[in-house]
């Protein structure tokens, strides 16, 4: 008889979930997420505390990729850093697990470990499962197309009872490539009392079974509102009446049980390897659990596996953070000094006012002719200033950067009298032209998973690429506001020329600036 056991069926016992039915997933490097914590010995929370962002996202740090290195403390999962638990027999509800240690609200409890199974393979051997009269169920939802069955392999987690009013709760973490489900506590669980999480969000159905977790607000029913219980009432075939309501195999755990693990479970010592860890497996014919009839509480040591080997890698600290993924447009300061003027076509254009009305569309025919005086004019900045670009082509995307605002840098240095002013505007200019071209280049790179995806997302874009994106980003910034500076100083600090002077001269049909002092 069930009651009458010593200690619960036989079962495989991991801490790292089986990968049997599938491959796991390798986690390819530029989808590793850097997290920008540092060690800091006075602030043990440095190291992936709180704040960190894989924390916030709930993303464990990759070994190797941490800055904190062995301080990191977002690795729980890979550690198996458990709370201390112990297994206990319950009053009509078999096994259970109790805190055997106080553990903190928010405390990563333990880890939801078994087989991983696609759905349809969990349907098959639920009602299998049922079939065999089985009454503890042991599937759980892990994400839109996976289970995890701990029937017949799990980690402690899979004794942990159903409340209505419990005080755990089930949490997807994403650990190195693969989600995972972890237990942790809702709040402060003192020493000896039993865990318990809300079968409802998570269970994949089973017999129907009376609650006895004995909440004031018990809804009756084990997992009745589950979406695997209520879609599974859909999804078996058509004849399969077992969840019509006259036919609700309901169960009484209370009663005789039989017992919940098929007879024929193949107790073996085996030993996987994930991504190189190894994948802890134990024998629970007596999984370390001392049985006692009085229900003793059995202390069940937790087991720290340090399975990862830390390789230190360099990581180059990322300038900022991967969140909304959105090419940013980069508008000038909006106080502009004197002499400046917009464009508003989304063209990037050089050349004074004077000159523009000047030469209209003789433009390109300037252009030429200032690249060859150029070279004769190395240092004359001024000959050269009749450039006009054409506008970038977007072959029938959008421009994403819409209307820009251009600032008149040309026409802004006529004013200066001073060349050496004139000169360190120019050169950044230069810088800042440069890094737009390179944000060009790169949205042109990022635009294919744009467009497919038809909306700007961090999803659709390689992380590398989005690294990137943002360095390129962090210095087109960096230049607009060095050039707008360097405008502002100049301007305050350098005296102007005269409209006069600064006024085009002809030339061979063009219209060229002379260089000032
Ligand atoms: C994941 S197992 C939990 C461990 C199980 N008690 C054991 O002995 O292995 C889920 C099964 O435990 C029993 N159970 C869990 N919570 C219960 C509750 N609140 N009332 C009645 N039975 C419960 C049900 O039989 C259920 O199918």
């Amino acid at each position: 008889m069930e009651e009458d056991r010593l200690e619960p069926p036989p079962y495989i016992h991991i801490e790292n979930n089986d990968f049997s039915h599938r491959r796991h997933k390798r986690q390819k490097e530029e989808d590793i997420a850097v997290c920008e914590c540092q060690y800091n010995l006075l602030d043990p929370d440095s190291a992936c505390g709180e704040q960190c962002l894989n924390v916030l996202t709930s993303t464990e740090c990759t070994p190797g990729y941490c800055r904190c290195g062995v301080y990191c403390k977002n690795q729980r999962f890979q550690k198996c850093q458990y709370a201390r638990t112990r297994l206990v027999k319950t009053e009509g509800r078999g096994w259970g697990l109790l805190a055997d240690e106080n553990i903190m609200a928010g405390q990563f409890v333990i880890e939801y470990c078994g087989e991983v199974i696609s759905w349809k393979e969990a349907k098959r051997r639920s009602q299998a499962y049922e079939t065999q009269g089985l009454t503890d169920a042991y599937i759980i939802y892990l994400n839109a197309d996976e289970s995890i069955d701990a029937t017949k392999k799990g980690s402690l987690a899979r004794f942990i009872n159903h409340s209505c009013q419990p005080n755990c709760e089930t949490r997807k973490w994403n650990v190195l490539g693969e989600v995972r489900v972890g237990i942790f506590a809702k709040q402060d669980i003192p020493i000896g009392m039993e865990l318990s999480y809300d079968y409802n969000f998570e269970w994949f159905g089973g017999a129907m079974v009376r609650c006895l977790c004995g909440a004031g607000s018990c809804s009756g029913f084990l997992g009745a509102k589950s979406r695997g219980f209520q879609e599974a009432t859909y999804l078996w075939e058509d004849d399969d009446d077992r969840f019509s309501v006259e036919n609700v195999p309901l169960y009484d755990s209370a009663d005789d049980a039989p017992t919940s693990i098929p007879k024929d479970i193949l107790i073996k010592d085996e030993t996987n390897t994930l991504d190189g860890n190894s994948n802890t497996v134990q024998i629970t014919e007596n999984p370390r659990i001392a049985s006692s009839n009085e229900f003793t509480p059995m202390i069940v040591e937790p087991m720290i596996v340090s399975s990862n080997e830390f390789t230190p890698m360099a990581v180059e600290p990322l300038t900022t953070s991967l969140n909304e993924f959105t090419p940013t447009i980069v508008e000038p300061l909006n106080a502009i000094p004197m002499g400046v003027e917009f464009t508003q076509n989304g063209s990037i254009e050089y050349g004074t006012q004077y000159v523009d009305d000047a030469l209209q569309d003789s433009t390109h025919k300037a252009a030429n002719l200032q690249s060859q005086t150029s070279q004769d004019n190395d240092k004359n900045y001024h000959r050269e200033l009749v450039v006009v670009k054409p506008k970038p082509q977007f072959r029938g995307r959008k421009n994403k950067r819409g209307l820009r605002k251009q600032l008149n840098v040309p026409g802004i240095c006529d004013r200066l009298a001073s060349a050496m002013a004139r000169e360190e505007i120019l050169y950044y200019e230069e810088m800042k032209n440069q890094s737009a071209a390179e944000i060009d280049a790169l949205y042109d790179e990022i635009r294919p998973a744009i467009e497919e995806h038809e909306k700007d997302s961090q999803d659709n874009v390689s992380t590398s690429l989005a690294e990137k994106w943002i360095e390129a980003s962090c210095c087109k910034y960096k230049a607009d506001f060095d050039l707008y500076a360097s405008i502002i100083k100049n301007l305050a600090s350098t005296p102007l020329r005269s409209k006069e002077d600064a006024a085009p001269k002809e030339q061979n049909g063009v219209m060229y600036l002379e260089n000032g002092a």
